[in-house]
C-alpha cells in the first residue's frame, strides 16, 4: 500500500538518501532503524512532502505521491508525528487536536473521542495552553492530534526520544493498541530493540541513506542488525 522505489533526496548539493526501497502493508508496524545521521528523518521528511524527491518513486494506494505537496499528502491519509514536539504551544490542547481535523481526509469531522480515550492525561489539560504541558505530554498531543485526522498511514519520528519513562511506556502501548486493532499502518522510527522485536512485523535498518539490512523480527540476524546499529 506504501511502496518506495530507489528515493533519492537531500540538502543542497548533497544526496543523502541513496537509491531508499521500501514498503507498508495494510496494518502493519513497520520500524526503521540506524545510527544517529543515516537518514531516517529525511526518509520521513521526503515521505511527506517537506523535502523533495531527487529521484525514485512514492506509491501510495496505487497513487504517486513524490509531485504531491505536503497538503495533499496528509489529505491523502498520511499523518506525520514529527520528530520533537511541534505542537502550537498558544492554543490549548482542544484546539491543538481540532487542527488535527483540519488535515483529515474526508469529511471525518466529529470529534475524536476514542483518540482521547488513548490519551487519557490530555483530557485532564484539554483546556490548558499546549505550551503548558510537559514535553513528553505535548509528544502525546502531537501523537493524538495525527490520529485525529484518521490517517491510513502514520509516519512516527522517535515518538519516545528524550521523554520520561513512564511516558514512553504510555505512548509505546498506544503503538500496540493501533497494531491490534489493524486499521492504520504505522512507519516507526525507534531506537530501542526490545520493543522494535516485540512491536514490529518487518524492520528496515539503514546505513549511509541505503537500507542495509530488513526482514521480520524472527528473519533477522541479530550480530548483523547489531552491527549496524553499534556506533
Ligand atoms: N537541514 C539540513 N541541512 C543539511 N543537512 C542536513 C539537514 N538535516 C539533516 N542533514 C544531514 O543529513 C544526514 C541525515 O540526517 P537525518 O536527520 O536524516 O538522520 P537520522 O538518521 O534521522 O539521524 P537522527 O537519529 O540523529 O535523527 C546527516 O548527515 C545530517 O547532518
Amino acid at each position: 500500500m506504501l511502496s518506495l522505489q530507489r528515493i533519492e533526496s537531500g540538502y543542497g548539493e548533497s544526496n543523502v538518501l541513496r537509491g531508499v526501497n521500501l514498503d507498508v502493508e495494510p496494518g502493519q508496524v513497520v520500524c526503521l532503524m540506524g545510527r544517529n545521521g543515516v537518514g531516517k528523518t529525511t526518509l520521513m521528511k521526503t515521505l511527506m512532502g517537506l523535502l523533495k524527491t531527487r529521484k525514485g518513486s512514492i506509491q501510495w494506494k496505487g497513487q504517486e505521491l513524490s509531485t504531491h505537496d505536503p497538503a495533499k499528502r496528509a489529505r491523502s491519509g498520511i499523518g506525520y508525528v514529527p520528530q520533537g514536539r511541534e505542537i502550537f504551544p498558544q492554543l490549548t490542547v482542544k484546539e491543538n487536536l481540532l487542527l488535527g481535523l483540519e488535515t483529515s481526509a474526508a469529511s471525518v469531522k466529529t470529534f475524536p473521542e476514542d483518540v482521547l480515550a488513548m490519551f487519557p492525561v490530555l483530557a485532564t489539560m484539554y483546556g490548558r495552553q499546549g505550551g503548558d504541558l510537559s514535553g513528553g505530554q505535548q509528544q502525546q498531543l502531537a501523537f493524538a492530534r495525527a490520529l485525529a485526522a484518521r490517517p491510513g498511514l502514520l509516519l512516527l519520528d522517535e515518538p519516545t526520544e528524550g521523554i520520561q519513562p513512564s511516558i514512553v511506556e504510555d505512548i509505546r502501548q498506544v503503538i500496540l493498541q493501533i497494531k491490534a486493532k489493524g486499521e492504520i499502518s504505522i512507519l516507526l522510527v525507534e531506537q530501542s530493540i526490545d520493543f522494535v522485536r516485540g512491536a514490529a512485523d518487518y524492520i528496515y535498518v539503514m546505513d549511509k541513506g541505503a537500507i542495509a539490512l530488513q526482514g521480520t523480527p524472527r528473519e533477522l540476524d541479530m550480530s548483523q542488525f547489531e552491527h549496524h546499529l553499534s556506533v
